[in-house]
Order: C-alpha cells, then sequence, then structure tokens
C-alpha cells in the first residue's frame, strides 16, 4: 500500500499534536504539551483548543490540563534552568540574611546592651557590623536575582512567543477557519502578557516570600517555641482560606480568559471587516454588541478580582491576631520573668514581619491564577498541529511539467460534513489554460483549493506528472504550484519587497522584468518612490486593478509551473480590466493554468473551460463549443455577453 493510501480519509479532519505522526509534533521548540495523553480517550474533548470554553471542569479534567500547562512551563525553562537554580541559591541566602535581623535586635538589646552599659566596645559593633553585613549581603544578592529573573522569564516568553507563532503560521487552513484570527490574536497578547506578569516578578515574589517567611518563623522557634507554636497555628485558617481561595478563582480566572478571547475576536472581526461594518451601517450595533462583551469581560474581572479582595483583608487580619496572641502571651511571661524584654521586641518585629510576604504570595497567586488559565489555553493552542503535513518519505520533483490528474477525487470539509466534490477524474494535461465556472457554492474554489493543498482530498487523489501532492516535499510543491487569490494581500513593506515575495533571492533585474513582464513597471514607476513606495503609505495605496497587477508580477517571478487563479469578482473599470487581462495573459505564458472566472475575457483566453455543479464536473469543453451546446456555459456567455452590450 502506498503511503498515501494508507493515510487517514478523513478530509479537514482536525488533529492534535499527540496523536499527528508528523514532523511538527517533534519541533524541536517545545515539543508536544499532551503526548502522554495521546492514547487516552477519554480526555479527547480536551485536546488540542477543543476544550477552550469550558469553564467547569471535574478533578480528571483539570488534572490533565495542569499537567499539560506545567509540561509547558517545564519545557520552556529548558535553557534557563541554570540561572533559574542560581537565582534559587540567591533568593535562599539573601531571605536568610534580611530574616536574621530580628535575632541581630534581640542579640544587640540582650546581650549588646549591658556589655557597652559595661564600657565593652564590643557590644556595639559586634552586632553593628552583623547588621550591616546581612543588609549588604541581602542587597547585593537582590540586585543579581532580579536581573537574571528577568532575563530567564523574558527568555522563557521569547520561546514561547515564537512558538505560538511559528505554530500558528504552520497550522492548516482548516484550523484557522475554525479558530480565527481574533483568538489566535488573544492568546498571543493578552494570555501571554498575564504569563509576562507572573515571570516577570510573580515568581521572584514567591519564592523571596517563602523563604523569608520560612527563615522568619525559624528565627521565632529559636527564640521561643511558645511563640513558634502560635505561629503554627496561624497556618491552619491560612490554609483553609487559600484552598478556598484556588478553587473560586481558578474557575473566576478561567471565565476571564474565555471572555477576553470574545471580546478580542469582535475587536478584530469589526476591525478587518470594517468596509462591512461601514457599507451595511453597523457601526451603532457592532458597538453595541462589543459593549456587552466588554461588560462580561469587565464582570468576570471584578468578580475575580473581588474575591482577591476577600483573600488580601483575612491574611492581614489572622497576621495581625498571631501578632496580638504573641505579644499577649510573651508580655504575661516576661511579667513572670520567663522571657527577656529583648526577646519579646524580637519576637514581635519577626511576627510581624513573618506576615508581610502574605500580601506578596497573595499577589503572586493571583497572578499564578490568571496566568494558570493563559497557560491552559495557550498549550493548548500548542497541541494543535497541521492536518496538510510533509510525507514521511517525500518524493522530490525538481522540474515540473505541470500534468495535473484528479482520480476518483471526492471532499468534504469536516468529517461528518456534506460531500463537496464527488469522485472527480479530471486530467490537465501541462500548458493547458482551464476556466472553472459554475454556480456559487458549487465547489470551485474547493478544486483550486486542493491543488494549492490547502487541503488533502478525503479520498481519491490529486497528482502533479504524476506525483501524488501529499507525497510530493512541500518546498517542490510550493516551487511548482502558486496560487493568486482574490483578495491580492499586500504585505507592509516596499512594492518591491512584495514583488519579491514571489522568490525572495531574486535580483533587482529579475524583479523589475517581472514588473514588466506583467505589465505594471510603468505604473510602478508614476508611484512616488517607484519600487520603493511603502504600499500602506498615503501616494503608495494601490487600487484593486494595480494590486492584481503586484500579484501577477510577484508570481511571475516564482515561476511555478501550476497557476491557480482565484479571479476576483469585484469588478474593474474598463481600461484597468484590460490591463489585468494583459497582465494575466502575459503571466499564462506556457504554464498549466486553473482559472476560477469571473470575466468574458477570462474565458475568452481559456483553452477549456469547465462547469462546475455541486461537486461535479457538469460541462467540459473549449468555450466556443460549450457556447453553441445551449447549457449553463451558454447561457453564461450569453449573459455576459449582453451586460458587454456585445
Ligand atoms: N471551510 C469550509 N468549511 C465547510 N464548508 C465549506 C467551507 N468552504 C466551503 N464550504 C462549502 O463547500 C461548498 C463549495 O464551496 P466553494 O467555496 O468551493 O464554492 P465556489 O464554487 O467556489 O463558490 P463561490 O463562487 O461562491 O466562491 C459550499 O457548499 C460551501 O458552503
Amino acid at each position: 500500500m502506498s503511503e498515501a493510501s494508507e493515510r487517514a480519509t478523513g478530509g479537514g479532519r482536525r488533529a492534535v499534536a499527540g496523536e499527528a505522526p508528523d514532523a511538527e509534533a517533534a519541533h524541536a521548540g517545545v515539543p508536544d504539551a499532551g503526548a502522554n495523553f495521546a492514547a487516552d480517550d477519554r480526555f479527547a474533548h480536551l485536546r488540542g483548543t477543543a476544550g477552550e470554553e469550558q469553564i467547569q471542569l471535574d478533578k480528571a479534567e483539570r488534572r490533565f490540563i495542569r499537567r499539560r500547562s506545567w509540561k509547558l512551563l517545564v519545557q520552556l525553562s529548558v535553557g534557563v534552568r541554570r540561572k533559574l537554580l542560581l537565582t534559587a541559591i540567591f533568593v535562599v541566602i539573601a531571605q536568610a540574611a534580611q530574616a536574621s535581623i530580628p535575632l541581630i535586635v534581640a542579640w544587640a538589646i540582650d546581650w549588646g546592651l549591658p556589655r557597652m552599659i559595661e564600657g565593652q566596645s564590643s557590644g556595639m559593633w559586634l552586632p553593628g557590623l552583623s547588621y550591616i553585613a546581612c543588609a549588604v549581603i541581602a542587597g547585593v544578592l537582590i540586585f543579581h536575582y532580579t536581573r537574571m529573573t528577568a532575563e530567564a522569564s523574558q527568555q522563557m516568553l521569547f520561546t514561547l512567543r515564537g512558538e505560538v507563532f511559528r505554530k500558528t503560521q504552520a497550522l492548516s487552513l482548516d484550523f484557522h477557519e475554525d479558530y480565527t484570527s481574533g483568538k489566535v490574536i488573544s492568546r498571543q497578547t493578552s494570555d501571554l502578557e498575564s504569563l509576562r506578569e507572573l515571570l516577570d516578578g510573580g515568581i521572584n515574589s514567591l519564592v523571596q516570600g517563602v523563604m523569608f517567611m520560612f527563615f522568619t518563623g525559624v528565627t521565632i522557634w529559636i527564640m521561643d517555641i511558645h511563640s513558634g507554636l502560635i505561629l503554627v497555628a496561624a497556618l491552619f485558617p491560612i490554609a483553609v482560606l487559600g484552598r478556598w481561595y484556588q478553587r473560586n478563582s481558578e474557575v473566576a480566572y478561567r471565565r476571564t480568559r474565555v471572555s477576553s478571547a470574545k471580546m478580542i475576536v469582535h475587536f478584530v472581526e469589526s476591525m478587518t471587516g470594517i468596509r462591512a461594518v461601514q457599507a451595511f451601517r453597523r457601526e451603532d450595533s457592532r458597538s453595541r454588541q462589543y459593549r456587552r462583551l466588554a461588560a462580561d469581560y469587565r464582570e468576570d474581572m471584578v468578580r475575580s478580582i473581588s474575591l482577591f479582595g476577600v483573600l488580601q483583608p483575612s491574611l492581614m487580619l489572622i497576621g495581625n491576631v498571631t501578632v496580638t496572641a504573641v505579644l499577649l502571651w510573651g508580655g504575661y511571661r516576661v511579667l513572670e520573668g520567663d522571657l527577656g524584654i529583648g526577646v519579646l521586641v524580637a519576637l514581635v518585629l519577626a511576627t510581624k514581619r513573618v506576615f508581610q510576604p502574605l500580601d506578596m504570595i497573595a499577589m503572586f497567586y493571583n497572578s499564578l491564577q490568571s496566568a494558570t488559565a493563559a497557560l491552559e489555553k495557550v498549550s493548548g493552542l500548542l497541541e494543535e498541529s497541521p492536518t496538510v503535513t510533509e510525507a514521511r518519505h517525500p518524493r522530490h520533483l525538481n522540474e515540473a511539467r505541470g500534468e495535473l490528474e484528479f482520480s476518483q477525487a471526492s471532499f468534504r470539509y469536516a468529517e461528518d460534513g456534506p460531500v463537496v466534490l464527488h469522485s472527480l477524474d479530471l486530467h490537465i494535461p501541462a500548458g493547458q489554460t482551464v476556466a472553472v465556472v459554475g454556480r456559487t457554492g458549487a465547489g470551485k474554489s474547493t478544486l483550486a483549493k486542493l491543488l494549492a493543498r490547502f487541503y488533502d482530498v478525503s479520498s481519491g487523489a490529486v497528482t502533479l506528472d504524476g506525483v501524488d501532492l501529499r507525497d510530493l516535499a512541500t518546498a517542490d510543491h510550493h516551487r511548482h504550484v502558486a496560487m493568486v487569490t482574490q483578495e491580492a494581500f499586500l504585505f507592509s513593506g516596499t512594492i518591491r519587497g512584495n514583488i519579491a515575495l514571489g522568490r525572495p533571492e531574486a535580483s533587482e533585474q529579475e524583479i523589475i522584468a517581472a514588473a514588466k513582464a506583467v505589465g505594471c513597471h510603468d505604473l510602478i514607476l508614476e508611484l512616488p518612490e517607484g519600487y520603493d513606495t511603502d504600499v500602506n503609505k498615503r501616494g503608495g495605496r494601490l487600487s484593486a486593478g494595480q494590486r492584481q497587477l503586484i500579484s501577477f508580477a510577484r508570481a511571475f517571478l516564482a515561476d511555478p509551473a501550476v497557476l491557480i487563479l482565484d479571479e476576483a469578482t469585484s469588478s474593474l473599470d474598463l481600461p484597468s480590466e484590460a490591463l489585468v487581462q494583459q497582465g494575466l495573459e502575459r503571466l499564462l505564458g506556457n504554464r498549466t493554468a486553473l482559472i476560477i472566472a469571473h470575466r468574458l475575457s477570462t474565458v475568452a483566453i481559456a483553452d477549456r473551460v469547465l462547469v462546475i455543479d455541486d461537486g461535479r464536473v457538469v460541462e467540459d469543453g473549449a468555450p466556443e463549443e460549450l457556447a453553441s451546446q445551449g447549457g449553463y456555459y451558454a447561457k453564461l456567455d450569453a449573459a455576459w455577453r449582453s451586460s458587454m452590450g456585445a
């Protein structure tokens, strides 16, 4: 059995890294975060981005998501672990130094003061020097570990940012059609921002706070066991409170991630579709919808922050009650003569200080919950895998003639969706120009998308020069098959840069030759800065026809054997249409071309016309031949001619 026929046949089936047998999953950056769970189908509904909007999770589901998130964090820490370890050591020493300050105060009062009174100078300078030494050690170490944490966290975020971008670029079209760019933007911006807050300041405050509390707690135990016991008793209400906060804020923050993504999706759609919004006067209704989504987000945020509002003062209350207990019990024992006054002062000082970092830790916990919710979403996104992948042992085609063949090719967008192309058999000889026409929704673009390999057929095969597209090396496919899309998208930058996208290594002469070939050289020279004109700047903005010509030049430079063209439906004025038509004819040359045609002039230059209806070829022949047969094409041809007054 060939590799192609062994493949899964469900077109459009979304894959996650855990189950995709491709090179993508083994990418060196961040390997798939959910592979361990791949065999466990209980979590299929949570794999990848599938369960992203599920707010309530049961215990096992939480564990699955948590593990995926933590695994991602661990993977991100590769390369900065030494730095993190060193940071941890510095934090421990710095906090030990800081925590010993109450001990030094007790020592100064109970040991140093009596000696000073007796005239011994060591009573003053020994505690004084120790105090300064501790402060200097803590200061120097804090400086170093703050810098190291920033470096480590920024490095982790840098890796993650790159990984999210790489992954979203690599994912197949079916993913993007489902997931929308708004959600991707939300993952890349607000989710990574939450993580940044945690990694930048949060972890530092946690380790610092915990260490400080630990060492201060130890000094309290060293000074007085009674006070140590009071401190331990205070840990119980703290633990109960922490558990309550964790349970509630986890759900609350998960909700904020979902509502924030919805808000960003709406924003991005309104902005990218601003022409449609304004054309249909939807500004007010879009604004109202946005306000509603923003209000949901506001409420979710207020709910999660309110939880923090309960946590923080409750911790402070526990802290103050503990200090009072230590003071009262210690004061009583001072009166009884069981405790030195210096020790009591140090104990009260230390007990007060022991709770200080709780504030910081609570803040950390807050950003941890927010970042955990974000990490859940980002790790899910990274778990996705492209459905269209390169074969394990790809076949190479150095030169291509451009012969295309659809053999019993069927396609459906979703496993359980309707069949869009039905067992299509179609042979297109090298060099032929084929115009595809048909009613809207007939399947014309789908044919083009299969050739461009945005999708793979659900069954059957599509071949180029006899090589199944699924077996063809991706680089060779990209080199031999180029698609010019309707919107003729231009990237920010110069005209030159936009044409060079066709072949980045092309020389200046080749770029100019391509522009001349398709007939846009003169119009480029008329722009304010010629080939250096920025397409987004005033004066560089091009008309629809001009943009088409630039995209033709780009395709000409790429020099593919097969050209797929989704002709723009928007009508151009007659001079522009003539220019575009000439450009197209020059671009076509001897290439094989499949053009989704919307203009009579384009069909007229085609060798062959295919009429598609409901995913089947219903007419196939030369344009003049079909025009005389009285079918769909004949009617279309007549309608075009009458609209042109011919
Ligand atoms: N991403 C998608 N997911 C699910 N179904 C889709 C998707 N894209 C297209 N379809 C469906 O597939 C069928 C064929 O669509 P296709 O875009 O190929 O038609 P078309 O002939 O190019 O139409 P048009 O001329 O309007 O562009 C339609 O029924 C359409 O609803």
